[in-house]
């Protein structure tokens, strides 16, 4: 990894929603759509497929549809990393290729889920991606979804590998961020999970976040990082609260996804329900779902003027 991968992919990216239509179908224009809206938004790129895309409840196609129409909508405009996490190895590799082949920035991977499988057998699986492109490889660690927690030796000997440019740490601890910073070196890249604690990760070592609902609110999280940038750490702080506050809100809803697309949609943007199992809004919060809508518009007008 190298100094000019650092400068090309260090930043805060959206953990893009899938767009549906109607009946659930993935709809490439809608997806466009998404897509569009981000790239004015001042943030660095897109991270596409991941929990927030809801990649794993996805067929391979439908998959390689989201991202196609990603890459054609913000190629080159926005960097697009794309997860490729699946149960089998094969299908990653399958999805990795295409991600090469369609002009992805990058590839990333949680471990396999379901088989609770060795430290050697995550390694196998990730490095099989690895090795099928020459793509730049991040890692996934989301210990609480998929039950396996990225150890410091195995970041390290994966970080040697040229291919290997980061980490996307998903886990709430901020010392096992910064133990990722330590194994990977100056120039393996560290990106923020947990959006609730997006300036901790970043005094701990992390080079920018990756967010799903940085989706509803892209210009607060720039802001909150350029704030970060100039050591401006109380306004920084004050920011996070702010945020903070929204997405203790969202949270609060049936599914997280359900309550940021309805909001995407009160833009403008539709994109369709989350796919089940990950549950809709009701009817009965759609009241309050317009309100934060308008308290995240205000503070967005009040931090950019
Ligand atoms: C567990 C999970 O999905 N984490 C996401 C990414 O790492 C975050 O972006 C959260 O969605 C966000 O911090 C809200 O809790
Ligand atoms: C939220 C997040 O980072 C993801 O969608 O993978």
């Amino acid at each position: 990894m190298t100094a000019d991968n650092v400068s090309k992919f260090a930043g805060i990216y959206v953990a893009m929603y899938s767009a549906y239509d109607a009946k659930g179908i993935v709809d490439k224009e809608r997806v466009k759509r998404l897509a569009r809206y981000y790239a004015s938004s001042g943030v660095k790129g897109l991270y596409v497929g991941g929990s927030s895309g809801e990649g794993m409840l996805q067929s391979a196609e439908e998959r390689k549809q989201v991202l196609e129409a990603v890459l054609e909508e913000v190629r080159g405009e926005l960097a697009v990393i794309v997860h490729v996490g699946a149960s089998s190895t094969r299908e990653s590799m399958d999805l990795c290729i295409h991600a090469q082949q369609v002009g992805a920035d990058a590839v990333s991977s949680v471990p396999s889920v379901y088989y609770r499988l060795s430290e050697k057998a995550v390694e196998n699986h990730w490095q099989h991606m690895i090795d099928s492109t020459n793509l730049p490889f991040i890692i996934y660690n989301i210990p609480q979804t998929t039950g396996f927690n990225l150890s410091f030796d195995l970041c390290k000997r994966l970080a040697q590998q040229e291919k290997v440019i980061g980490v996307k740490m998903s886990g709430e601890s901020t010392f096992e961020l910064e133990q990722f910073k330590e194994a990977g070196g100056d120039d393996f890249l560290v990106f923020n999970g947990p959006d609730e604690q997006f300036l901790a990760g970043r005094i701990m070592g992390a080079d920018g976040g990756i967010g799903g609902t940085y989706g509803v609110m892209p210009e607060l999280f720039c802001k909150l990082d350029a704030y970060f940038r100039e050591g401006r750490f109380e306004e920084a702080l004050q920011l996070q609260h702010t945020v903070n506050r929204f997405i203790k809100k969202l949270l609060g809803y049936p599914s997280l996804y359900g309550a940021c697309k309805y909001i995407l949609n009160l833009r403008g943007i539709e994109t369709g329900e989350p796919r089940l199992p990950l549950l809709p809004v009701l009817p009965e919060h759609h009241e309050s779902l317009v309100q934060l809508n308008e308290d995240i518009r205000a503070a967005s007008l009040n931090y950019l003027s």
